[in-house]
């Protein structure tokens, strides 16, 4: 089937969801919802048939039983079937809605009127592949962030996004008073998704610069060193990255990293340490943290 995708169904006990969204993500999961049934959650998680092979969907099913069992829960229900782009799409548009995040935004799906009577800052999105539709606790923890970083309509601060996955961020900060933004992500479809949220929220390319990479990326693209970064990936690649974002910083630049299970807090705020950074405040939200950084 051309365009067609894994549609991976798992029904589990509403306490494992966090741990569900997480290996669904490492497995490289495009679009991810829930919805309640009763004490279970069923979540919903959507992959380009080409990236998964039916094994590698059993291993990631066996995963999840044994992340079960570990913690003594009922062993999730997992199912998958193949749906082509269309039916992927509409399954997307019943699932998601306009949804308020932090004090500031809305973030309206761009098949609905934008909504005429309200104070939020309106961010649309389409349900493209990449990750970043604001469902996500750690997407919202760094949208809040930037809330209170941007609130004085900052309007020289330039950022860099790291991992900018649907773009949300930059998008986020621009809307938000930021002058320009930087968004880098490894992912060819991310950056395809990026660029066209920019266009979507009518942010003209010259103030968001979408580009396929990651810190070197920005390195290369950047005039001066940035005022802030953004960087919502797992903690094992931020770990990685650390060093690379001090080279594109100067001494007040802040930083908003998430991604970080609240378990893994410790050894990034301990790399951060290394590299001359402090966590000035660290945000949770279920099982997941923000740090809101700046250097020593
Ligand atoms: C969790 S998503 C975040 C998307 C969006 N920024 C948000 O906050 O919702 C992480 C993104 O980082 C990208 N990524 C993973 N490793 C990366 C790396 N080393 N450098 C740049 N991007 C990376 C992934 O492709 C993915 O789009």
């Amino acid at each position: 089937m051309a365009n067609s995708w894994w549609e991976i169904q798992i029904l589990c006990d509403s306490a494992l969801e966090e741990t569900i969204f997480w290996r669904l993500e490492v497995f490289g999961c495009r679009g991810m919802s829930s919805e309640v049934k009763g004490y279970s959650s069923l979540v919903g998680a959507y992959l380009p048939q080409e990236q998964a092979h039916v094994l590698d969907l059993a291993a990631l099913a066996l995963a999840l039983r044994q992340d079960a069992l570990c913690v003594g829960m009922p062993i999730p229900a997992v199912q998958w079937d193949l749906i082509d782009e269309e039916d992927w799409s509409i399954t997307w548009k019943e699932h998601w809605q306009p949804q308020e995040i932090g004090d500031r935004f809305l973030i309206n799906p761009a098949w609905l009127p934008i909504p005429e009577h309200t104070d939020r800052i309106v961010l649309q999105l389409e349900p493209g592949v990449a990750f970043g539709t604001g469902d996500h606790a750690t997407t919202q923890l760094c949208l809040e962030s930037l809330e209170m970083r941007l609130g004085n309509n900052e309007a020289d601060l330039i950022i860099a996004d790291v991992g900018c996955g649907s773009g949300i961020l930059s998008i986020g900060a621009i809307l938000l008073g930021a002058k320009k933004a930087y968004a880098v992500d490894i992912d060819p479809l991310a950056v395809k998704a990026a660029r066209e949220s920019r266009d979507l929220n009518g942010i003209a390319a010259e103030r968001l610069t979408v580009e396929q990479g990651s810190v070197d990326r920005v390195a290369e693209l950047i005039d001066a060193p940035v005022d802030g970064i953004v960087c919502n990936i797992l903690a094992e690649v931020i770990i990685d990255l650390i060093p690379q974002m001090t080279a594109i910083a100067k001494p007040e630049t802040w930083g908003v990293f998430s991604g970080i299970l609240l378990d893994q807090a410790k050894p990034v705020a301990d790399t951060l340490e290394e590299n001359g950074w402090v966590v000035a405040a660290l945000w949770k939200r279920q099982d997941w943290c923000c740090m809101n950084v700046r250097r020593t």
